[in-house]
Order: C-alpha cells, then structure tokens, then sequence
C-alpha cells in the first residue's frame, strides 16, 4: 500500500477551517517546523518534509520560504508536485524555475474570486482621488472640518474616460462597474480582447491610453516585463488633470517617478492599495495631500478571503484526487495539463 500523501500548510488558514480540516480524507495535513528560509531549506534536506505532494501557501508565507526561486525549488521533496497560492498575484513564485524542475511543480493560483472586492478597491480609490476626498477626511480628524483653505473642488466621474491597462478579471470588472459611473472606458492588453470579452470597451494602443485617460487603472500582473511599466516617460504622456490608480502589485508603477510626478504637477493625483517595497511607503507619498493611500487591502473582506481559501482547497482536493489543478497558473499552461494529474 503506498503512504498517504502529506499536504503542508504554508501561512495560515483564516475561514476555511471546516474544508482543511476535510483534506485530511486524503492526505495527512502537516505544518513545517521553520521559522525562515535557512530553517526552511534545512527542513527539506533533513527529509522530514518527504511525502508532501502539495502545498497551499499565503502571500504572508513569504517570511517562512522566502522567494520560491530556482535555489529553493531545487531543494523540495521529489515527490512535490503541487504549489497552490492563495492570491491571484503570484509575483513571489517564479514560474520557470517551478516548470523547469525535474519533474515540474505545478502552481496554481486564484483568479475570478478576487475580482469584485479588488475592481471595488479601485473604484473607492478613483472617485476619492478624483474628489480630493483624502484632504478632508485628514482634515476632519484634525478637528478642522473640510481644512482650510478647503481642498480643490474634485471631479466627477460622469462623462470622463477610464483607461484600463490589464483587461483580465479584475479590470473586466472594474469596467462593469465604472460604466454605472456614466464613464467611458478604453483598455490596453497585451492582447485584444473578443468583443464578447471587451464589452464594448474600446482596445486602443498604449500611448492612447496614456494620452487620453482622465482615470489610468493599473489592473496587470507583475512580471519581468510589466515592472515599472508606468515610470516618467509614461507619465509625462499622460494628462495634467489624470488621477492614476494602483490596485495591481506596487513595483508596475514607479513609485519615485510618481512622487515627483504629482510634486511637479504632471498628473493630479493618485490612489493606491499596492507599494514597491510593503509595508513600507515612500514618504513622498504619505505627505502627498492628492493621494489616497490603502495599505493593501483590495481583497479584505470576509466574503472573498473565503472564498478565495476555497479555492485554494478545491485546487489541491483536485490535483490529489487526479483530476489536475483548476486553475493552473498561465504560464504552465503550454506544459500541457495532462502533466499535472
Ligand atoms: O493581492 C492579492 C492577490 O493577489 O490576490
């Protein structure tokens, strides 16, 4: 009889508790001993994580592994062949040094979830960028009221144009949702989208985005290419009266470029739920008046963070059950499903 397989817990489980505990009726549900990357990689040389096929992991995990790179890949178990991510990012993981180990580690991660609480994130963070409302709510708990003078009189979203660059879920969404605004929306992807998809959506170049947006939502993964994406150049296409919204990961958006772009006036403002280096916050920013500032929370609430453990739980339910992950990341796509089962 072959040995139940284990399914380590990397970060911890916050709502699913019933559906982790379920697991156990089909592998043994295990916690690593680790405190950190050294510990970690000495765990699994010491063979005590031997038998782990799959694993779920937070975003938070990231201090007990550290990146899961080429070096740390290298060292897990052979018989791991499963990384499912709670998180639609997974900047942290690098996907060709999971496809290219022998045999492969299979990632997934959780797309469509995360899309409504994270497109309503962005909405909060354009009409309060867009209405100045960061000067007053400052203001008030001052004990001064709207403040004086006053902040400028903000901007409605009626009639303006909302350019969306990422037209996956998250910015599909936010579409949905900012049309009810009266807001006419234009997107750029790295591919166009069906006009099923689009929705009526415009597809228009990068340039023309950057040149006719009122409002710019960063809805796109980090990767090597997408990192600083947006940066001084792109900046100074865009218009003076523009607001850009990050909800995306902080590293697509040049932070110093934009600090100095809203200190010289080169855009309006700016709402953020997402930083280059979390938890820290450029202080350029913090003392900016025209910027709405969240500290990451485009996906907290209980409702999503719930479903998004779910969906973490059914991948590895799943994969260890043979029928594959659902929801592979993109990347492993081309290695061919019939792989991960
Ligand atoms: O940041 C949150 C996510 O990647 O889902």
């Amino acid at each position: 009889m072959s040995a139940r397989p284990k399914i380590l817990l990397l970060g911890e489980i916050d709502h699913a508790h019933k559906q982790w505990e379920a697991l156990s009726e089909i592998g043994d549900l295990i916690k690593p001993q680790c405190i950190n990357r050294n510990e970690f990689i000495e765990e699994c040389k010491s063979g005590k994580l031997d038998g782990v096929v799959a694993a779920y992991r937070t975003l938070d995990s990231v201090s007990i592994t550290g990146l899961i790179d080429e070096e740390l890949v290298s060292v897990l178990p052979k018989n791991w062949k499963y990384l499912c991510h709670n998180g639609a990012g997974y900047d942290q993981i690098k996907p060709d040094a999971c496809s290219n180990r022998d045999p492969p580690l299979f990632v997934s991660n959780t797309p469509v979830v995360p899309d409504d609480a994270t497109a309503d994130t962005a909405i909060f963070l354009m009409l309060g960028a867009l209405r100045n409302f960061n000067t007053s709510m400052a203001a008030l708990r001052r004990g001064d009221f709207k403040g004086n003078p006053p902040p400028a009189l903000g901007h409605d979203p009626e009639g303006k144009t909302l350019g969306i660059l990422g037209m996956g879920g998250i910015g599909r969404n936010m579409k949905r949702k900012a049309e009810a605004f009266g807001m006419n929306i234009i997107y750029h992807n790295r591919r166009e989208l069906t006009s099923e998809m689009a929705g009526g959506a415009k597809y228009v170049s990068f340039e023309e985005l950057l040149k006719t947006s009122d409002v710019l939502s960063l809805n796109l993964p980090l990767n090597a290419k997408t990192r600083h994406i947006i940066s001084t150049e792109q900046l100074r296409h865009m218009k003076p009266s523009a607001v850009i919204v990050n909800t995306a990961r902080g590293p697509v958006l040049d932070e110093a470029a934009l600090v100095d772009a809203l200190e010289q006036g080169v855009i309006a403002g700016a709402g953020l739920d997402v930083y280059e280096e979390e938890p820290k916050v450029h202080p350029g920013l913090v003392k900016n008046d025209k910027v709405v500032l969240l500290p990451h929370m485009g996906t907290w609430t209980s409702e999503t963070q719930a479903k998004m453990e779910c969906w973490v739980i059914d991948n590895i339910r799943s994969a260890l059950t043979g029928k594959g992950l659902l929801s592979m990341i993109n990347e492993q796509k081309d290695l061919g499903l019939d792989k991960a089962k």
